[in-house]
């Protein structure tokens, strides 16, 4: 059952198209990953989901219910980024007192092993978190409120890398144990690559694919060889990028290379590499070409 619908959701800030017919559907209890440049319109798109801002024009079901001042549907979500806001005097055992009565499926028994685990002192104000911190509580919010429909913004801002796989292991277990719907947007793929089910890629505004993740994982190749072999496929195939070293050419390319062009560039030298996910993602999404930043800098 989809649980998110989003019909042509544009978006519109002053000047500033920051979703432009964007259309897409979520079926409930897996975890997606939201992927996109710097600007491509994450935060746009799941404040959009979360209720937060109104879409300039296009619809926005979630559970076949309109979202604005729809607390059936509003209580059944939460929406975690670097901008909680929480009074300035609140500590955080306030915060989790409040949560307790807020959130219906809240798990304290889970929030106090994780304050522990990460050393968060819960006599400490929210105001006077360090950034990464922050991050921690708000990702422990997250997690312990068992929401339906959790949608995380960025949530390893700050973090090392060490915290950042014990918190995405962590959600792992407790999605498998509580299964919910949850969107995650990030920049990093590879560290997110094992917990999500599908991905979702965004660029310039526009929704560019929604694909299982073995889909992105297994999307690209990259050969290496001849200029007079690799051309023909260039010609032939969606390319994502292609340089140039005297008479070869490293391209990357579609992978959809029958059995009989594997052979032909094996019997050619060509040699043939997987792209990992986040490669593809960052080609996909890229706005330049491969190399020109070295035209900029020379
Ligand atoms: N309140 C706002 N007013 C004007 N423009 C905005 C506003 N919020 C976002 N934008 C613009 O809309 C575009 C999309 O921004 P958004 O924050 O959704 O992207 P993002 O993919 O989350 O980016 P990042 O990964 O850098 O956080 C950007 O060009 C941004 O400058």
């Amino acid at each position: 059952m989809a649980i998110i619908n989003c019909r042509n959701l544009t978006k519109k800030y002053t000047n500033k198209l920051a979703l432009d017919d964007v259309s897409f559907s979520i079926d409930e209890n897996r975890i997606i990953g939201l992927i996109g440049r710097n600007g491509a319109g994450k935060s746009t798109l799941l404040k959009t989901c979360a209720g937060y801002i109104r879409p300039t024009s296009g619809d926005i079901t979630l559970w076949d219910e309109p979202i604005f001042n729809n607390m059936n549907v509003l209580s059944r979500l939460i929406f975690i980024n670097e901008d909680m806001r929480f009074h300035h005097s609140l500590k955080l055992k306030d915060i989790i007192k409040l949560s307790k009565i807020y959130y219906a499926n809240w798990d304290n028994e889970l929030a106090t092993k994780l304050f522990n685990y990460f050393n968060l002192d819960i006599k400490l104000k929210y105001a006077k978190l360090s950034t990464g911190m922050k991050s921690q509580f708000n990702f422990i919010m997250g997690i312990c409120s068992r929401m339906s429909l959790t949608l995380f913004d960025e949530p390893t801002l700050g973090l090392d890398a060490a915290v950042r796989k014990e918190f995405y292991n962590i959600l792992l277990k407790d999605f498998m144990d509580n299964p919910r719907t949850i969107i995650i947007s990030s920049h990093m793929l590879h560290e997110l690559e094992n917990l999500l089910e599908e991905i979702i890629i965004i660029k310039n505004g526009k929704f560019l694919m929604q694909e299982p993740i073995d889909v992105i994982q297994n999307y690209s190749v990259s050969l290496n060889g001849a200029r007079k072999v690799i051309i023909p496929f260039i010609e032939s195939h969606k390319t994502l990028f292609e340089n140039e070293l005297g008479d070869s050419i490293t391209a990357g390319i579609e992978n959809n290379l029958t059995k009989k062009d594997i052979y032909y560039l094996n019997e050619n030298n060509v040699e043939i590499n997987k792209i990992s996910s986040e490669d593809t993602c960052v080609y996909l999404t890229s706005n330049t070409k491969e190399g020109e930043i070295y035209d900029i800098i020379s």
